[in-house]
């Protein structure tokens, strides 16, 4: 449990002023993998948000279930006993404080490498959901990936779901859990109430592709092109995937030899290519619980712009830098923050 006295809450931020939702949004894009078009509605999907929801994804419920079922046991020890699993260095199991530059949310989370986790020793029957969910999630998005590979026309098909499967990958697994937040009082129509308080603040995620599954709690939003904020209502039976946004049809995506994360994609296409905001706004009533696997490449992999994406004598707006050099530098700085920056060419001269 978050444990804050009334007057600790006023610490976290508070959200008043939302700029509206876009008119324009319908719903979040879906994906059916069982349907021969999968690759078509994936592609559609990543251009109009680089974020959908999967049905028909494969993974056992039961694997689901008995994960979920541990995660919360393990959340409802005393503080002493989920401390056990180490101070979130980065890994292990961290309260409220996210990373070590002063970001702050109602939340209570694990972080854990996908490879075998020492932290996790004490808690053997959550490690072995832990196991069994991992590798069927791992499958399924390898698969999105190379359902996404097809349709846009990428050779090998494996280009991108290799970078997962490498024994090196840089993958990471996070479990959330948002207890009720007591006070919340979302703003009305009169001006009233104090304000949604943050959960998890507003960032983008760094990997290649981040699988989120939560309980039906809702609390996630994504922040659309026209910087208004939608909630996604939460489906405990699907899965929810951030790759990447803002592919046109004409991308010169079409033509990715590789490809690395979405904030590593704007560097590959020159900055051309964003990744989806999104945070989580905690809940008065009910606590959400929402497990992600995060897949990325191996630490030594180079982030580049792709030749064939520079137009005649464009000049690159990065710097070279590796998986581990980004890394370092995210943990370096705050959520919110663009991670790209040190990169730049111009913000370095
Ligand atoms: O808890 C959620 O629903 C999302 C959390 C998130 O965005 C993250 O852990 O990167
Ligand atoms: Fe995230």
């Amino acid at each position: 449990m978050v444990v804050v006295s009334k007057p600790a809450i006023e610490q976290f931020s508070n959200i008043r002023n939302n700029k509206p939702a876009s008119a324009l949004f319908t719903q979040i894009p879906l994906v059916d993998m069982s349907k021969p078009d999968s690759k078509h509605q994936i592609i559609k999907a990543c251009e109009e948000f680089g974020f959908f929801k999967v049905i028909n994804h494969g993974v056992p419920m039961e694997f689901i279930s008995l994960l979920e079922s541990e995660a919360t046991k393990f959340f409802s020890l005393p503080l002493c006993e989920k401390q056990k699993t180490g101070q979130p260095k980065p890994y292990g199991y961290g309260n409220k404080r996210i990373g070590t530059h002063g970001d702050v949310g109602w939340v209570e989370f694990l972080l854990l490498t996908t490879n075998q986790d020492p932290n996790l020793h004490r808690f053997q029957s959550f490690r072995l959901a832990l196991g069994d969910y991992m590798k069927s999630v791992k499958k399924m998005a390898c698969e999105i990936l190379e359902t996404m590979a097809d349709g846009l026309k990428i050779q090998p098909r494996n280009a991108l779901s290799k970078l997962l499967m490498d024994e090196e990958s840089d993958s990471v697994f996070r479990v959330n859990h948002y207890p009720p937040c007591p006070d919340v009082e979302p703003v009305n129509a009169n001006g009233n109430g104090n304000g949604d308080v943050i959960g998890f603040g507003e960032h983008t995620d760094p990997q290649i592709i981040s699988v989120l599954r939560s309980n039906n709690t809702s609390g996630l939003q994504i922040s659309l092109k026209d910087g208004s904020w939608i909630s996604v209502p939460p489906d405990q039976n699907s899965f929810f995937i951030n790759v990447v946004t803002d592919y046109s049809p004409q991308s010169p995506l079409h033509n990715f030899p590789s490809f690395l994360s979405p904030n590593s994609l704007a560097v590959m296409t020159n900055g051309r290519f964003k990744s989806v905001k999104h945070r989580v706004l905690s809940n008065s009533v009910k606590p959400r619980l929402s497990m992600i696997y995060f897949g990325g490449p191996p630490l030594s992999e180079k982030i580049a712009p792709l030749p064939s994406l520079m137009r005649g004598d464009q000049q690159s707006l990065y710097k070279e830098f590796t998986w581990f050099e980004y890394k370092r530098c995210a943990y370096n700085s705050r959520l919110a923050d663009n991670r790209l920056i040190h990169f730049e060419k111009i913000a370095a001269s």
